[in-house]
């Protein structure tokens, strides 16, 4: 009979955390899309408006991995409100060769977490400044913490200023980030202000509608977009696609329908195909591109990839059943 292993929250945290280990394990999962041999489907996405929520199951099978994992991942914007955490969920891992269900990862999130702040170190390593160390995080919620926590890994940060809607929250978040991660991170409720003098500047949020203006970046600025994964969600506006020099999604397919790109082919400020206007040079490659001037205004586009679910998945079972972690069932 075939065994099942089960993996915890708790048996996952302590597998895996945001550390150079967990960026190496994203970064070479972009690597391997890069080369093109990734299978990684469409994103099924199901959105329950009615209450502010979605579901995304996503899903690749990267060649030389034994195992390619499934994802089922809600995200309820609203559940703050009730003292729930937006995002849950689960991975479950199947093996390459056969197909048989493997493991179960009970992480509620907490895999997508760490991966997709991951993802925004990697962005960073490649397209910020090497002597970047002001950050603008925009929005005050899980990934505004960690996001500023993975940039800290990979850039000399020395400060940080959290903008959000809501100023007692982005006081919170600032007081804790700094307490946790020993650089100074104060509030800012002047989001222009904040973001002009920002060297990297990470959106975070579910908005909707765009909260960072193209007249506010300044020459050499990286900036992440992380929390626009889907068709309605807009943290930039478009017309910061004429201004920046260098753009780079995590996947191209992807960011055309439910990224940044988006906003910006319907706007006409980027154009099927593309190239956006005002290039230099630049690029729509998948990663291994790197900052060449330090006047670049570079944005990456993350609207999270099957390929990094599986990447940290199997990465996360390795780390588990090398400490014995989990429960082993027949099935
Ligand atoms: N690209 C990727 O791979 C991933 C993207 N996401 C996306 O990132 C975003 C944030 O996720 P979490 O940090 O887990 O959520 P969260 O709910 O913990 O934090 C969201 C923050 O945005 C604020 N916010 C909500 N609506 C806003 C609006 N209209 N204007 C300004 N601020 C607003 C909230 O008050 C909160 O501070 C979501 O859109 C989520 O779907 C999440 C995980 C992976
Ligand atoms: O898988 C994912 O990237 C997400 N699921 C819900 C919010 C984002």
């Amino acid at each position: 009979m075939p065994t099942l292993k089960i993996l915890t929250e708790s048996e996952l945290r302590q597998a895996v955390q945001l550390n150079a280990d967990a960026i190496e394990c994203i970064e070479s999962a972009f690597a391997a899309l890069a080369s093109g041999e990734v299978v990684m489907p469409p994103i099924l996405s199901m959105a329950i408006e009615e209450f502010n929520g979605e579901v995304d199951v996503k899903t690749a099978y990267v060649p030389g991995f034994e195992s390619f994992a499934i994802k089922m991942s809600p995200g309820f914007f609203d559940n703050p409100k009730v003292g729930l955490p937006s995002t849950s969920g689960l991975m479950v891992l199947f093996a390459a060769r056969t197909g048989m269900l493997e493991a179960v990862l009970l992480d509620n999130g907490y895999l997508t977490d760490i991966r997709t702040a991951a993802a925004g170190a990697v962005a960073a390593r490649y397209l910020a400044r090497s002597d970047a160390e002001r950050v603008c995080i925009v929005g005050a919620g899980r990934q505004s913490r960690l996001q500023l926590e993975a940039l800290c890994l990979v850039r000399p940060i020395q400060s940080a200023v959290v903008w959000a809607r809501n100023h007692d929250r982005g006081k919170s978040a600032a007081l804790e980030l700094s307490e946790s991660l020993g650089v100074s991170v104060t509030f800012g409720s002047d989001l222009k202000k904040a973001v002009s003098s920002a060297d990297i500047v990470v959106t975070t949020t579910p908005s909707a509608d765009p909260l960072v203006m193209a007249d506010w970046l300044c020459a050499g600025q990286h900036i992440t977009s992380m929390g626009s994964d889907q068709a309605h969600k807009n943290e930039l506006d478009p017309g910061c696609f004429a201004v920046v020099d260098r753009y780079v999604p995590d996947r191209r397919s992807q960011t055309e329908k439910l990224g940044e790109l988006h906003h910006a082919l319907e706007a006409g400020t980027a154009s099927v195909g593309f190239n956006i206007p005002r290039t230099r040079r630049h690029c729509c490659r998948q990663s291994g591109e790197s900052v060449e001037s330090d006047e670049e205004i570079t944005l990456c586009d993350l609207t999270g990839t099957g390929v990094q679910d599986t990447a940290i998945a199997t990465f996360a079972r390795m780390r588990a059943e090398a400490v014995s972690a989990g429960i082993d069932i027949e099935v």
